[in-house]
């Protein structure tokens, strides 16, 4: 029986979470069960920062970009006896069941803290970088794509007008998503991202040919690589001042940074955290445990905390194809 829940955020912050806190606020509400906000993430439990939140908490923070509990990381859980530590502040306040919305980082430590604590601990997955099993989607993806077009477009102005070669960062730390998808929206030239092609200064032909093939083929004109972060060593300045030097042609970086997790969360985001954070209190009071609440075909489901960060997740094959189809042209 679960009396009183706590809920924080996660993480990098993702458009969509202040959404989520509010679903998990008015579900918890519709079962009476009573709502503690922790702040700054995990942070929260070690420093004792909450809040109770109450339905008119949470009134009209939907639209709102960020999080309105805060995020962070934190080292403090990482360190020995953090995780005990964490529990222990669970079990003071009288809480039945914490809710993690973040990403599988935050889903690590949330596995680590069950080990010593007796409530119930459920997942809901909130990351721009939308690198977490068992769901389709994570908050904050759909809007982040968004932003990284508005600004993809812009520049898409200025380089034909100046018949340049831009090379955009985009962010997802070790995955493509955000990459591929903003690429493929933005109809770029190139996509560059971990799952299609390691980079490093000596093969760097993968990346040369299709350019110089579009030069011979169109002459002078604007030509977009959009480059998920990590992809080369030295970051994506450097991969712009290599390919100069190899093409002997200015290749200029935007590094768009963290633009693309602020911002008002689109619909989609809206909807989804609100079916997942209203999902994830329902499952907590039907018992579930160590669970993330995820979605998968448009159906709400439950998927093992533990297996979440498995990597099992494939960027579509499809558009994959089709980004390798156009490349070469
Ligand atoms: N193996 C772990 N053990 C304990 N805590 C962890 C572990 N991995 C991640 N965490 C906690 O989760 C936080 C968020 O993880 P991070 O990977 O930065 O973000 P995200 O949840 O968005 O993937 C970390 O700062 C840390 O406190
Ligand atoms: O804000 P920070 O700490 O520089 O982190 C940047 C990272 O956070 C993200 O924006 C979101 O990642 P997580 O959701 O896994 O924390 C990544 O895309 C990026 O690599």
């Amino acid at each position: 029986m679960i009396k009183r829940l706590g809920v924080l955020t996660s993480g990098g912050d993702a458009p969509g979470m202040n959404a989520a806190i509010r679903a998990v606020v008015l579900m918890a509400n519709a079962h009476n069960i009573d709502v503690v906000g922790f702040r700054h993430g995990f942070n929260g439990l070690f420093e004792d920062d909450c809040q109770t939140l109450l339905p008119q908490h949470v009134q009209h923070i939907i639209q709102h970009g960020g999080t309105l509990l805060k995020s962070a990381r934190c080292k403090a859980l990482q360190l020995p006896g953090g995780p005990a530590q964490a529990a222990d502040a669970l079990h003071r306040h009288q809480l039945d069941a914490l809710v993690i919305i973040g990403g599988d980082g935050s889903f690590r430590g949330a596995l680590a803290i069950a080990e010593h604590y007796r409530g119930q601990i459920i997942g809901v997955p909130g990351t721009i970088d939308n690198d977490v099993d068992g769901t389709d989607y994570t908050i904050g993806f759909a809007t982040a794509i968004d932003t990284a077009l508005d600004a993809i477009d812009k520049i898409r102005d200025t380089a034909d007008a100046f018949e340049r070669i831009f090379l955009v960062e985009l962010m997802g730390r070790h995955s493509g998503y955000i990459a591929l998808s903003a690429g493929i929206a933005a109809g770029a030239e190139q996509i560059i991202c971990p799952e299609f092609v390691q980079l490093t200064a000596d093969n760097l032909k993968t990346v040369l040919s299709p350019i110089r093939h579009a030069q011979l083929l169109r002459g002078k004109s604007s030509y977009i690589m959009v480059v998920a972060e990590n992809s080369y060593p030295g970051g994506t300045t450097a991969l712009a001042q290599a390919l100069s030097d190899e093409l002997g042609v200015e290749c200029r970086a935007c590094i768009l940074g963290h633009i693309q997790r602020g911002g008002s969360p689109v619909g989609a985001d809206r909807i989804l955290a609100t079916k997942l954070g209203a999902f994830a209190v329902e499952q907590l009071v039907a018992g579930a445990h160590l669970m993330m609440a995820g979605e998968l075909n448009q159906q709400a489901v439950l998927y093992p905390l533990d297996k979440t960060g498995d990597r099992a997740k494939q960027i579509d094959p499809y558009l994959v194809r089709w980004q390798q189809l156009i490349a070469s042209d």
